[in-house]
């Protein structure tokens, strides 16, 4: 979010690594996961932005931030740099996640095979709806909101996705602090107020196509001129279909991070 608060990009609470670095870690993990499950061994900075669509000068920037530096005329060596970006995120450990709302899209989230893979175990399904109540969804049976503050402190929770209408979303997600919680990943359209120290990402599949029907309706008036420039095309640095909101708004900065819209 463009807020003017600050002109220092923002950086990350631990190793001062700028938050617009740190939104494209995952983009680089991915890139360098593919190349890991091939039993690749190295890989240079173009090969590795490109496959991670980031222009190759940032991605040697963001690595020195990691202190890896790749070696030259070898390029970086795709084991470590997975286990050191996969460390920087935090990943080495195993996050418990409870998913709020399991409806048609949590319980879809909850059949994510991806978050498992990627360190983070859900640990419980949460609604409000009694009927849905020891009902399994993905093997795991779903709890009563009247659960969730016992269900947070007895699993060690620090992480909640909200996937309930947008009128139940501040209500669910101030249980989700009050219990604990210090990261939220919002999926309901609305922005959500924290306080201080929790961080909220939200994540809205309607503004990408949004921002895809502009540049095709872009692309539908302009006469072609042949191949359009990176620039043109590039996806922002940071994963676009999610944004950070920090409260109170006068604290903290969101930096360089491309990915503006309201969480
Ligand atoms: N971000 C995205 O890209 C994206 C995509 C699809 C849907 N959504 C949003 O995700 C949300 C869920 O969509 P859906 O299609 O799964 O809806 P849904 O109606 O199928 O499911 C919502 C679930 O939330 C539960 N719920 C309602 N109030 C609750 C509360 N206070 N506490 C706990 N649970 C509660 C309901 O019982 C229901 O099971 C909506 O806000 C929708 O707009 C976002």
């Amino acid at each position: 979010m463009a807020t003017g608060r600050n002109h220092r990009p923002a950086t990350s609470r631990s190793r001062g690594i700028p938050e617009a670095t740190v939104a494209r870690l995952p983009l680089y993990l991915r890139a360098l996961t593919a190349l890991s499950e091939r039993s690749v061994p190295t890989v240079s900075s173009e090969e590795l932005a490109s496959a991670a669509g980031v222009n190759s000068a940032k991605l040697r920037k963001d690595f020195s931030y990691l202190g890896s530096y790749g070696t030259r005329g070898v390029g970086y060596d795709v084991e470590y740099l997975v286990y050191q970006i996969s460390r920087e995120l935090g990943l080495t450990q195993d996050w418990p996640v409870v998913i709020v709302g399991i409806g048609n899209l949590g319980a879809a989230l909850a059949n994510y095979g991806g978050f498992a893979s990627r360190g983070f175990r859900v640990a419980a399904l949460i609604d409000a709806d009694p009927s849905l109540a020891g009902k399994p969804v993905a093997g795991i049976p779903v709890q009563h909101t009247d659960e969730l503050e016992k269900i947070i402190s007895d699993n060690g929770v620090s992480i909640g996705v909200i996937a309930t209408p947008a009128g139940a979303a501040q209500q669910v997600c101030d249980r989700l602090v009050a219990a604990g919680i210090t990261s939220i990943l919002n999926f309901a359209p609305t922005v959500l107020s924290v306080p201080e120290g929790v961080d909220v990402r939200k994540v809205d599949l309607s503004i990408e196509l949004q921002i895809l029907a502009f540049h095709e309706q872009r692309k539908a008036g302009e006469e072609p001129t042949g191949a359009a420039s990176e620039a043109d095309t590039a996806p922002p640095a940071a994963p676009p279909a999610v944004a950070v909101a920090k409260r109170p708004p006068e604290s903290g900065s969101d930096g360089d991070l491309p990915a503006v819209m309201p969480a």
